[in-house]
């Protein structure tokens, strides 16, 4: 028996998963592929790009929320940070494995008020919304204060670009043996580099399709 796999989580991420392959955003379409990749890779066009996408949930998939739920638990996991919340479906399965690890806390963050509120409602039918506090705005604000002491576990899942700025918001509080995932980190190769270098700190490598799995040594 797990929270992630009972009522109410379980029947709530089923609808949201098919919730979220069913969304479609107008404004997608007028994003020309070499545009899209091109902002992707941008560190000033986020902003733009997600704002236009806002429609789009944008979730991890099945297999990498189950991931998350895994390492959150087995690595006992009790302070997790989160960048990029979309409509929280992510935030779930980590808030789930914080509720079967006995508590914890978890801070995510989006800048979208429209995802914001959308996700708090989730939160609130999946049971888990007292785990988890929602910083709404730009998480190179937002996560640069107030984070816990130590740091058990970084989902990154937001601007790929900023992916090595939001490493340097929590690195000094990753101890030994914190973990970091990274959703396609292959729009970010300078994160890529960092995490993967010997001299970087961290034991990395990529997992199934597109997510960087790293492990801060000591
Ligand atoms: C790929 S989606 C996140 C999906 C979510 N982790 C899930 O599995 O449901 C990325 C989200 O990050 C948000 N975002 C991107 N850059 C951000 C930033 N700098 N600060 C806060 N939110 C950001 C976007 O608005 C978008 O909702």
């Amino acid at each position: 028996m797990s929270t992630l796999t009972t009522a109410p989580l379980a029947p709530l991420l089923e609808r949201l998963f098919k919730e979220a392959d069913a969304a479609t955003s107008p404004a997608l379409a007028e994003i020309s592929r070499d545009e899209r990749e091109r902002l992707m890779r941008s560190k000033t066009g986020y902003l733009d790009l997600y704002g236009r996408l806002k429609d789009l949930w944008l979730p991890v998939s099945r297999e990498t929320g189950v991931l998350l739920y895994m390492l959150a638990r087995s690595s006992r996991a009790r302070t997790i940070v989160e960048f990029g919340t979309s409509f929280g479906i992510s935030t779930l399965h980590l808030a789930a494995a914080l509720r079967d690890n006995g508590g914890g806390r978890l801070i995510t963050s989006e800048f979208e008020p429209s995802k914001v509120a959308r996700a708090r409602r989730n939160l609130t039918d999946g049971g888990l919304i007292d785990l988890v506090e929602i910083r709404e705005g730009d998480a190179l604000k937002t996560l640069s204060v107030d984070l816990p002491e130590t740091i058990d576990l970084v989902l990154l899942d937001g601007a790929k670009s900023l992916y090595s700025e939001i490493l340097d918001l929590v690195e000094g509080r990753l101890g030994p043996g914190a973990l970091i995932v990274a959703d396609n980190a292959d729009y970010c190769p300078e994160y890529l580099e960092r995490v993967r270098s010997p001299a970087g700190g961290y034991m990395s490598m990529p997992l199934a399709e597109d997510v960087e799995l790293s492990m801060r040594l000591g």
